[in-house]
C-alpha cells in the first residue's frame, strides 16, 4: 500500500486514510501537533530523557515504500529509551524519517506553525510489559517515539553515513545490512524535550505513542535533503513529502522538560 498518495488509487494521502482507519478522524490523540510553545507547561517533574544506543544492535537499512528505515536488534535490551514522563524502559526498535519535495517542509511536528526540512523518528516499545512491539503498538503506553528536527545548515557527517547506504535500498522493498551505526551521532547535544500522548503517524495510527520531541535540531545540509529525495516511492516516484500534517489537540497539554 502506498500511503502518500503515491499509488494509482487516486486517494490514498492523509485526507483519505479516514475510510480505513476511523480513528484518523475519530481519535482523541492523534499525531503530528502543532506545538504552540506559549501553550505548553513545564513540568519539573519531568526525569531527563536518557538514551543508551548500542551500534552493535543496528541491523539493516530498508525502503519500505514510505520512507527509510533502519531496524535495530530488540530481542534484549541494548538500545534503551529511560526517564523523560516514562517509568520502565523502552527498547529501540527502528529509525526513519519523513522530509518534503522543497526544503521549506517535511517535518510532522510544527513549532508555532513552523516546518523544519525533516523529522528523524526513534521508535521504541515498552519491553518491560509488553512481549514485542505489536503487542505494545496496540496499547496506550506501548510506544515511546523520539523526534528529531532537522533544520538546513552545514552537512552533517553523521546523517552522511546513513546517506551514502542509500545506493543499495533506492527502490521500494530493498533491504541491506547496516552494521555498527550509532543512532546517538543523530542526536543534537541538548536532549530538552515536549512531551504529549498520541498516536503513530502513518496507518493503522495506532494511539499508544508517548511522543518526546526534542528542541533542538540537528542540522542537514540541501544537498543532503537531494540524496533523499533520490529515493523511490512506488511506482518509482522519488520519495517526497512523507509527512502528516498537524491533527488537532482535542483538549492535550503539551509539557516541556526546558
Ligand atoms: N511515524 S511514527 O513514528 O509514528 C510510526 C509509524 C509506524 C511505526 S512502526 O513501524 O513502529 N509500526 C508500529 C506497529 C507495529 C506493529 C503494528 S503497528 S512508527
Ligand atoms: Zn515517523
Amino acid at each position: 500500500t502506498s500511503y502518500w498518495g503515491q499509488g494509482v488509487i487516486p486517494l490514498t494521502g492523509p485526507s483519505s486514510w479516514h475510510q480505513s482507519f476511523p480513528v484518523a478522524k475519530d481519535g482523541s490523540r492523534q499525531s503530528p501537533v502543532d506545538i504552540r510553545n506559549e501553550e505548553t507547561e513545564r513540568d519539573p517533574t519531568l526525569q531527563p530523557l536518557v538514551l543508551k544506543y548500542d551500534p552493535r544492535s543496528s541491523k539493516t537499512i530498508a525502503n519500505n515504500g514510505h520512507s527509510i528505515q533502519v531496524d535495530f536488534d530488540d530481542t534484549t535490551d541494548q538500545s534503551v529509551l529511560k526517564g523523560g514522563p516514562v517509568t520502565g524502559s523502552y527498547r529501540l526498535r527502528q529509525f526513519h524519517f519523513h522530509w518534503g519535495s522543497c526544503d521549506g517542509r517535511g517535518s510532522e511536528h510544527l513549532v508555532d506553525g513552523a516546518s523544519f526540512a525533516a523529522e528523524l523518528h526513534l521508535v521504541h516499545w515498552n519491553s518491560e510489559k509488553y512481549a514485542d512491539v505489536a503487542n505494545a503498538a496496540i496499547e496506550p503506553d506501548g510506544l515511546a517515539v523520539v523526534g528529531v528536527f532537522l533544520k538546513i545548515g552545514a552537512a552533517n557527517p553523521a546523517l552522511q553515513k546513513l546517506l551514502d547506504a542509500f545506493d543499495s535500498v533506492q527502490k521500494e522493498n530493498t533491504k541491506a545490512d547496516f552494521k555498527n551505526f550509532d543512532p546517538s551521532t543523530l542526536l543534537p547535544p541538548c536532549l530538552d524535550f515536549w512531551t504529549y500522548l498520541g498516536s503513530l503517524t502513518t496507518p493503522p495510527l495506532l494511539e499508544s505513542v508517548i511522543w518526546h520531541v526534542l528542541k533542538e535540531p540537528i542540522t542537514v545540509s540541501s544537498g543532503q535533503m537531494e540524496q533523499f529525495r533520490s529515493l523511490k516511492f512506488t511506482a518509482n516516484k522519488p520519495m517526497q513529502d512523507n509527512f502528516r500534517p498537524p491533527q488537532p489537540l482535542k483538549g492535550r497539554k503539551v509539557r516541556r522538560n526546558f
